[in-house]
């Protein structure tokens, strides 16, 4: 087994300048006196992106003529951040091009930073689709990520009188370096019509038109290619209504055609439900079908093959039409009998459940579904026919009256179904998919969730970085396992104050960003508690400020008590539509401006809202990271993945044993986790209990005091009832028990101040995190996903 490409470390820095300044000259056509940080930011992507094409053609050679199983990722959502730094980091080139740019008299970072960030995909599960990419290929595995390139990715925030306020995103107002168009792979893709005989007729179609990047791995050992989609009018331009002086008639197709890419649905936890929705869905799913088959049937011919020499993961829900789909090419366009059709299909699936909050289980009107997709409805009554006829005794049905349930398809049309932490997977098989991991008892796997350590230790903390190496050498960048071999320095002073010199060195540069772009000044020397995730009730945020008030009043009323000095930094969007969100987001801003001001505690507690949070702000802010704030209501998060990356960056958890919590606190040892709250038994039967809030902020008077200063205006003096409806909830309902489980988050955060207090006590429960955490990496994960589900193999 070869390497698809070799880097040559022949690539020095001279190399570097005059690759840049090639690019600068005949890509973007200016020479150096007027050349803007973007054209010089654009002519280094050029240079590496040349570094990295070699590579990727003789990744695809190696993959055909290996005659290789390929792993095939659809996902509706990539959250891929900026790819020039990542590429610089893994195919070793950073220092190079930072000495290349210095030499030009240029700021390197200033031009680096220049890239926006790629930000298609809401939080986690897009997220983890961009690790789970950099992992296959660091792996050397033969993949294609699929997807949407959407024209707008996630929406920018910003904040108007503490309020989040959405702008459209915009990444292609500029020429996107790491795409290829590829006008040869293009597809029709029809809607609606009717459905006959074992055959459709769709009334409506679009083109998907392929834009390929390449996805470099660890060492530039290989590369492996990410196709996004973008819908494009079957006919561009209606020049008869044109000359007919309807511009707007013309302009009509292109316009709806491209609808179907223009932007990504903002909600994460939320069944959309809309049409555009589906249609991105079927869309996406639809031309990756197609050019999986057109790949394979070059490749293979009989399509009997398909299982042996194709793996396809379903990255939850959102591209489950696959099932019906491939039924319909294999039964209804190749003549394979339905049921084989079933069979093959079922073999080739896998399908990842990410989420059991009942709101985000996808379930589509079958009137929608009908009226879209007749063809497929009729194939999935078949399918669900064929299972129960299989199980007769079973109630487990795909239709129900007036609806499709997409997470049933999912599970009866894959081979392995898999959750994401081992709480998750336990939780389906006892929670949504109870009854059918019964009649499939082998069919439900684990495969606990993990992150790239390139991206998320090497490129993000680069300090902490070269000291591991400087201890271990840097075979843990591919193996990040061998980090255990640092168990033994955690013993040495020596290691231990350059461990604390690297966060504190981090904690300066947060600071000084924060300064100078949102003119805060934060003191390193406070404890930086962080919590940057998306909004959202389960995730309990509300939970944390209002320990953060109670804290205050604490302080104001002891000021000259000893207490540990923190900073809260928060981060987070919330859906547009989801206004209990958004009035959480207000209410930490409202409360940060007044703590903020106070005298008696501003040099004791602050309180900051970052706006914006994306991949590139997480890894700033989390190398710099002190406390991991994991708080969610046990049994709703199904994993979590920044719990993975502030443990490996030496940042501690608080948390509840929820999702990936339980096996981080499992590894890193309970001693060196704040552990608080219900676990997810004690939170079902605790909501059974009759005003369990009530009975909680009864013998709770400082949750009572901050409740009630929420309630009676301390932080909208302009508008007091502002927050009622919150006050109002957590008294009340408070389905995610914030108020039931306050007692004890207080008393974990207070031994978390006093845990701080002893510097080198709390450093080397920092670096046991970190030593520990190697089984976090996405390369575990995608190792897992190999053996379980895919049965692929690497083939360097
Ligand atoms: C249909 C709207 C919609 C869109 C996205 C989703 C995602 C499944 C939500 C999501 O990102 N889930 C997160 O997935 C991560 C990766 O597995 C987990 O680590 C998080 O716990 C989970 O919330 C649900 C519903």
């Amino acid at each position: 087994k070869v390497d698809a490409m070799t880097v040559s470390t022949t690539f020095t820095t001279q190399d570097m300048r005059a690759a840049i300044l090639h690019h600068l000259t005949y890509t973007m056509g200016k020479d150096a006196d007027h050349a803007t940080t973007y054209d010089w930011r654009m002519a280094l992507s050029f240079a590496v992106r040349d570094r990295i094409v070699d590579g990727w053609f003789a990744s695809t050679r190696k993959s055909y003529e290996a005659g290789a199983k390929r792993v095939y990722y659809l996902s509706m959502e990539f959250l891929i951040g900026r790819l020039l730094q990542d590429g610089l980091v893994n195919l070793r080139l950073l220092d190079d091009a930072c000495e290349a740019l210095t030499a030009l008299g240029l700021d390197p970072w200033q031009v680096i930073s220049n890239e926006p960030d790629a930000a298609l995909g809401n939080g986690g599960l897009g997220r983890l689709a961009a690790c789970f990419l950099e992992s296959l290929s660091s792996l050397g595995v033969p993949a294609h990520g699929y997807g949407i390139r959407y024209e707008h990715g996630l929406f920018r925030q910003s904040f108007v009188d503490g309020r989040q306020v959405e702008l459209p995103e915009t990444w292609l107002q500029q020429h996107h370096a790491w795409e290829f168009e590829r006008p040869e792979a293009r597809y029709r893709i029809g809607f609606g019509g009717d459905a006959r005989d074992a055959g459709w007729d769709p009334a409506e179609a679009v083109i998907a038109a392929a834009y390929d990047t390449p996805i470099v791995g660890w060492q530039g050992r290989w590369a492996n290619t990410l196709r996004l989609w973008a819908a494009k009018p079957v006919e561009a331009f209606d020049l008869d209504s044109f000359n007919r002086g309807d511009f707007v008639g013309a302009a009509t197709p292109e316009a709806m055609a491209r609808t179907i890419s223009r932007v990504l649905y903002p909600d994460d936890t939320t069944e959309i439900g809309k049409e555009l929705r589906l249609k991105q869905e079927y869309f996406f799913t639809a031309a990756s079908l197609a050019d999986i088959l057109r790949r394979f049937e070059m490749e293979h011919g009989d399509l009997r093959k398909l299982p042996e020499k194709v793996a396809i993961q379903l990255n939850d829900t959102h591209p489950a039409i696959a099932g019906p789909e491939l039924v319909r090419l294999l039964h209804d366009d190749n003549g394979i009998p339905f049921d084989e059709a079933m069979d093959l299909a079922r073999s080739t699936l896998g399908y990842t459940n990410h989420t059991l909050l009942p709101e985000a289980l996808e379930r589509w009107s079958d009137h929608l579904f009908g009226r879209l997709l007749p063809r497929h409805l009729e194939i999935i009554d078949r399918i669900d026919q064929a299972h129960r006829a299989t199980y007769p005794s079973s109630s487990v049905t795909i239709r129900e009256p007036g609806v499709v349930k997409m997470g049933e398809l999912s599970f009866v049309m894959a081979h392995r179904v898999n959750g994401v932490s081992a709480l998750h997977t336990e939780l389906m098989k006892s929670t949504v998919f109870k009854e059918l991991n019964a009649l499939h008892p082998d069919r439900i796997v684990n495969e606990t969730n993990g992150v790239t350590p390139r991206r998320w230790l090497l490129s993000s903390n680069p300090r902490l970085a070269s000291l591991i190496t400087e201890r271990i050498g840097e075979d843990w960048v591919g193996d990040l396992e061998q980090l255990s071999r640092l168990e033994e320095h955690v013993g040495d002073a020596g290691f231990l104050s350059a461990y604390a010199e690297a966060k504190r060195a981090n904690k300066a540069d947060l600071a000084a960003w924060i300064e100078a772009e949102h003119g805060i000044a934060l003191d390193p020397a406070m404890m930086f508690d962080v919590q940057i995730k998306r909004l959202h009730e389960y995730k309990r945020q509300h939970l944390n400020i209002l320990e953060a008030i109670a804290l205050w009043q604490a302080i104001r009323a002891a000021p000259d008590a000893d207490w540990t000095p923190r900073v809260k930094i928060f981060a987070g969007k919330a859906a547009p539509g989801y206004h209990f969100a958004k009035d959480i987001i207000r209410l930490i801003n409202d409360v940060a401006e007044v703590v903020n001001a106070d005298p008696v505690t501003r040099d004791k507690l602050k309180i900051v809202f970052l706006p914006n949070y994306n991949v590139t702000l997480a890894e700033r802010l989390i190398p710099a990271s002190d406390l991991s704030e994991q708080i969610s209501t046990a049994g709703k998060e199904a994993s979590g993945t920044g719990n993975m990356k502030f443990a490996l960056n030496g940042a501690l958890t608080i948390g509840t044993l929820d999702g990936a919590n339980v096996e981080i606190r499992e590894r890193v040892g309970e001693e060196n986790f704040f552990l608080f709250g219900m676990t997810a038994d004690e939170v079902v039967a605790r909501r059974k209990i009759k005003d369990h809030a009530a009975k909680a902020i009864a013998v709770d008077p400082r949750l009572a005091a901050a409740l009630a200063a929420v309630r009676d205006g301390t932080f909208c003096a302009e508008e007091p009832d502002r927050y009622a409806h919150i006050v109002q909830n957590l008294s009340g309902p408070d389905y995610f028990l914030v108020s039931s489980d306050f007692t004890d988050y207080w008393r974990a955060q207070r031994e978390v101040d006093a845990a701080y207090r002893d510097a080198d006590g709390w450093t080397r429960m920092a670096a046991r995190n970190t030593v520990r955490s190697g089984w976090f990496s996405s390369d575990r994960t995608i190792r897992g996903y190999m053996a379980d589900v895919w049965g692929a193999e690497p083939v360097i």
